[in-house]
């Protein structure tokens, strides 16, 4: 797909925002997003970007509507499943694309520090599913991304949605008050994804046929959601997926073919000092 002259221009600075980095595209809203009403049965996806978001809500999205084959068909996953905080770029539209779903359970996507999030989430106690993905992998996955979105900064400026460590802490110890959060890790996804698609269900009190399950696990593996245009973002032209594609690589460890060992070395001092009174523990290679 073409970038109009419009489209290519589009590329935000960062600012702070309440001690987030951000951009316009997800603080215009602000005052709409914040007054969001949830419901009960709604389900927040909450991850730093690049996390495994797609990931997770394509594989819900499997769960509960697996039988509406045009939603398969004809519907890419960012409609399926809204970013809650972002602004309608191309449209002066106010309203919150997550007001349009007609599903039920709405699937809704964010990646707020937990901070943020709008209050009737948790008076409404809706559920909620965090992607955790370790630091060095998901720096490396950003880069690309802020490479290849012209709605994100250039790529080296500091990340949209403020410290890796700070999204993750805070998410971490909701999970200690908030009984309806779960936490998932990429890295478990893609060492055991039956193992996760079990603890999912669990969670949310779904027992799918093993035949179902199959089927959703085939669907939501890398090659099959990077083929599938539904899912792999190429319906969305402020994406050039020629620099590089959404559904790169889709691994554990790629970051060892992007850091030196003097870098990575770097990296572990600064992760130990800023993550020593953390009991969250990842893993970058499995
Ligand atoms: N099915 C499946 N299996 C394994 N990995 C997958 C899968 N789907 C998406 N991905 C990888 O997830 C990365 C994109 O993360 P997000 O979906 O969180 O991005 S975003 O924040 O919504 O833009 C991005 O990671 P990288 O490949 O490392 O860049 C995607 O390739």
């Amino acid at each position: 797909m073409q970038l109009t002259d419009m489209e290519s221009d589009l590329r935000p600075t960062l600012f702070d925002f309440h001690g987030v980095s951000m951009t316009k595209y997800f603080t215009e809203n602000w005052e709409n997003v914040q007054n969001f009403q949830a419901r009960p049965d709604d389900i927040l996806i909450a991850t730093y970007p690049k996390a495994g978001t797609t990931w997770i809500s394509y594989i819900l999205d499997l769960l509960y509507f697996e039988q509406k084959s045009e939603r398969e068909t004809i519907v890419p996953i960012y409609e399926r499943v809204p970013f809650l905080e972002i602004t309608q770029i191309f449209s002066s539209e106010t309203t919150n694309l997550a007001d349009k779903l007609t599903t039920s359970p709405r699937l809704i996507k964010t990646h707020f520090p937990v901070q943020f999030v709008p209050k009737s989430f948790w008076e409404q106690k809706s559920r909620m599913i965090c992607v955790m993905r370790n630091a060095k992998d998901l720096a490396v996955s950003y880069f690309h991304f802020n490479r290849m979105n012209h709605v994100q900064p250039e790529a080296g400026d500091w990340m949209v949605f403020g410290s890796w460590y700070d999204h993750v802490n805070g998410w971490w110890e909701k999970k200690s008050t908030y009984s309806n959060l779960l936490v998932l890790f990429y890295e478990d996804l893609v060492e055991d994804p039956g193992r996760e698609l079990d603890k999912l269900c669990h969670f949310l009190g779904l027992s799918p046929s093993s035949e179902k399950k199959e089927r959703i696990l085939s669907s939501a593996h890398f090659d099959n959601m990077k083929q599938n245009k539904m899912a792999n973002y190429s319906t969305l032209p402020v994406m050039d997926q020629k620099v590089s594609p959404f559904m790169r690589k889709g691994k554990v460890g790629d970051w060892k073919n992007h850091f030196t060992v003097a870098q990575s070395e770097v990296f572990d001092e600064d992760y130990e000092r800023k993550m020593k009174n953390s009991s969250v523990k990842f893993r970058d290679e499995i």
